[in-house]
């Protein structure tokens, strides 16, 4: 393996419903060591999908049609099945959406942290164990030992989203892929779910991609930003940047739907129907142009 490489590097990556539709259209982004990109689009632009191929957890029926995945340097599409889980698992985390179906309902917490410590990555348990508890206090979860020992069911979904967070850093990732982990928390709970996941990130330096549909969450968290629709890059930049001098007029929509941004006695503009038939438009067209020259 060589070293000094990006924790992630996705090249022109297409993914399609096979013999179907296109999800994912020429992607390209890249994740340093350290750093936190967004992943902002509205619902169905292909946010999880990018997430999930990188994992190599595509839908049955969905798979990668051109471009490549480099995790760590390694190129996905060159290893065989075996070899790209032992990767992923080495190298990945995922903090899911919903920490309710995240988790086993049948197993006590602790396992669910340690197994993937012991059985992929040869910790001892004893070493495992340590861990764990070591990142549930950091999550502020009190009486870890207790925890350790406790069902799903028994905690809050806060507190459920905390062990997840717990569970993604406990194998020291060099890329966690959090995808919306704060959508299905109420307002004051999503607050500390994101601080908690910054100052974890900060702290670790894991480089992160940060799936979420909101232009707010995307200020707070992340210093690079890709904005996607239908599956396509509008705009790729420093977070700083976009903010303040969105390029794309998609983008630009984007952040004047959300008003804490731009006007915060405003309320919630829906991005221009006009804009959004006028780029599926031009998709549509540069599809059409990409078959004819393929056929
Ligand atoms: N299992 C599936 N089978 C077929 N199509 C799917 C499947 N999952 C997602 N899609 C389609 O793929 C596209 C991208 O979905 P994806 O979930 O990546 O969007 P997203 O940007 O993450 O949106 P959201 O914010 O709603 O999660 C959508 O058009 C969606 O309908």
């Amino acid at each position: 393996m060589v070293s000094n490489h990006s924790a992630l590097e996705v090249q022109s990556l297409s993914v399609a419903i096979e013999g179907g539709p296109r999800l994912l259209r020429g992607v390209s982004l890249v994740v340093q060591p350290g750093e936190v990109r967004a992943l902002v689009g509205e619902s169905g632009a292909g946010k999880s999908m990018i997430g999930k191929a990188v994992l190599g957890v595509l839908p049955r029926g969905i798979s990668v049609t051109a471009g490549e995945i480099l995790l760590q340097g390694n190129n996905l599409g060159s290893q065989s099945p075996q070899v790209r889980r032992q990767t992923v698992a080495s190298v990945a985390s995922l903090i899911p959406q919903d920490p309710l179906t995240a988790l086993n309902p049948s197993r006590r917490i602790g396992p669910q942290i340690t197994e993937r410590l012991v059985r992929l990555l040869g910790w001892s348990s004893d070493d495992a164990q340590r861990r764990a508890l070591d990142l549930l206090d950091r999550v502020q979860i009190r009486d870890p030992k207790r925890v350790m020992s406790s069902y799903p069911h028994e905690l809050s979904g806060g507190m459920r989203q905390r062990v997840l967070i717990a569970a993604a850093f406990a194998p020291r990732p060099k890329l966690i892929v959090a995808d919306e982990p704060t959508t299905a928390l109420d307002v004051t709970v999503q607050k500390q779910i994101l601080r908690l996941i910054r100052e974890l990130q900060a702290e670790s330096q894991t480089a992160v991609l940060f799936v979420t549909h909101d232009m707010g969450v995307v200020a707070k968290i992340s210093q690079t930003v890709t904005v996607l629709f239908a599956g396509k890059v509008m705009e790729s930049a420093a977070t700083q940047e976009v903010l303040a001098n969105p390029q794309h007029p998609y983008t630009q929509a984007l952040l004047a739907a959300t008003p804490r941004y731009t006007h915060p006695e405003e309320s919630l503009l829906p991005v221009p129907a006009e804009l959004i038939a006028r780029l599926k438009h031009e998709i549509a067209l540069s599809d059409a142009q990409e078959a004819a020259h393929a056929g």
